[in-house]
């Protein structure tokens, strides 16, 4: 049994367009029913699920009628939109017999890119988490153009696992995993069962894809295991088709190509908030808000704070003071200086009143802070 697996409480699975669409000849109801009774016992057990699903282009060209895909990009935007409403209708319904709710998010690069949707996405994705909603991810095709477009989901699909932490990234694709060269091409190429996510030689094996529908072959997969570590989530590669797939992965059976994370999970995330992102200012907090932050793993409450310095947005990092003038923490700020000025020492019931909404009842989350100087 890997602990890795058996494990993971946060699992996103990515299905490929060849798999969700029968290699293009419509969506497969068959397929798409089996992931949704496995997200829904797996849901059952307390896990949380998200899939990520592709799909929406080869759907929309079958109800377009079009036989050959178009080179256009407003063509493929344009299937993107008519497919996407049958790929949606398809997992509420089948997610709906398994009594379990579903979501519809439809995502851009710029929105992962840009602080306050970043939180905004992550805190909207958390919450239906907690709600036992699976959300069905997507890409939101319409608005993209080709620079900006993540173009496979392999890649939105780690992105999705950044965001929200994941522990596991699955795969589901039309082979059994990876192998040390294209098997549609290479009769000897070997199989690969495990190997560290990130491993540059990964990436001489893995090639384009091997049919018309899908983006991104192989060398999408195996870059999207690469980001997913970076979180900490380590990635299965399996074929889609596998009896109980994700129930026997959650149990511990090594099903397909495992990638696993050389890095933890809790250090990366605190790595990312505290290295990766510039940070933009600063709250002072008073003395009973400290241990709360610094061992207690407690948010930090607008009450708490007694002053704010610099000019940030939701979304910024900033960093947590105490009354000496230390930094103790750093964190994802949920709003913004000026708003921030007039919660200082205000308790949350009092938010809408002062600032007109509410985002959330924290200043910053305790899952998007971390504590940097330890008492
Ligand atoms: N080293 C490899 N091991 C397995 N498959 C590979 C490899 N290199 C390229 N491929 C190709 O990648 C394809 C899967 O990618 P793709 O068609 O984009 O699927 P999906 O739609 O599931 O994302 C396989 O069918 C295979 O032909
Ligand atoms: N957003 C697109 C997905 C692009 C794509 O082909 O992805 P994939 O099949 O996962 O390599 C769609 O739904 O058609």
């Amino acid at each position: 049994m890997n602990a890795v697996l058996a494990e993971a409480r946060r699992i996103v699975v990515k299905v490929g367009s060849s798999l969700v669409t029968n290699e293009g000849r419509g969506l497969d109801e068959q397929a798409i029913g089996e992931w949704s009774r496995q997200l829904a016992a797996l849901a059952r057990d307390g896990r949380e699920v998200i899939m990520v699903s592709s799909g929406a282009i080869a759907e929309g060209m079958k109800r377009l009628g079009w036989t050959t895909r178009p080179h256009e990009i407003d063509k493929l935007q344009a299937a993107a939109a008519v497919g996407q409403m049958g790929l949606a209708q398809m997992y509420e319904t089948k997610l709906r017999e398994q009594g379990m709710g579903s979501a519809q998010v439809l995502l851009t690069h710029a929105d992962l890119s840009n602080r306050e949707r970043y939180l905004n996405a992550r805190t909207t994705l958390l919450t239906l988490l907690g709600l036992q909603v699976v959300p069905v991810i997507n890409e939101n095709d319409t608005v993209v153009n080709d620079e900006i477009k993540f173009g496979d989901n392999d890649t939105l699909g780690a992105l999705v696992a950044n965001l929200v932490e994941a522990d596991l990234l699955v795969i589901l694709t039309d082979q059994k995993g990876l192998y040390s060269a294209d098997p549609r091409k290479d009769a000897n190429a070997q199989f690969i069962r495990e190997a560290k996510a990130g491993d540059a030689a990964l990436e001489q094996m893995a090639g384009g894809a091997g049919s018309s529908i899908g983006k991104g072959g192989m060398i999408t997969k195996v870059l999207a295991a690469k980001r997913a570590a970076g979180s900490g989530a380590s990635t299965v590669i399996a074929w889609g088709r596998e009896t109980d797939c994700l129930l026997r992965l959650a149990k511990g059976e090594i099903i397909g190509t495992l990638l696993v994370a050389p890095t933890q999970k809790s250090q990366a995330r605190k790595r990312w908030i505290a290295d990766h992102l510039q940070l933009r200012g600063a709250v002072m907090v008073d003395d009973g808000a400290v241990p709360k932050l610094r061992d207690e793993g407690k948010s930090l409450l607008p009450i708490g704070m007694t002053g704010v310095d610099g000019d940030f947005s939701r979304g910024d990092v900033i960093a947590v003071r105490d009354p000496s003038g230390a930094e103790i923490a750093r964190g994802l700020a949920n709003y913004a200086a000026a708003e921030a000025r007039l919660l200082c020492r205000k308790p949350s019931s009092e938010i809408e009143k002062l600032l007109g909404y509410v985002a959330e009842p924290e200043m910053i989350h305790r899952t998007n802070l971390v504590v940097t100087r330890q008492g």
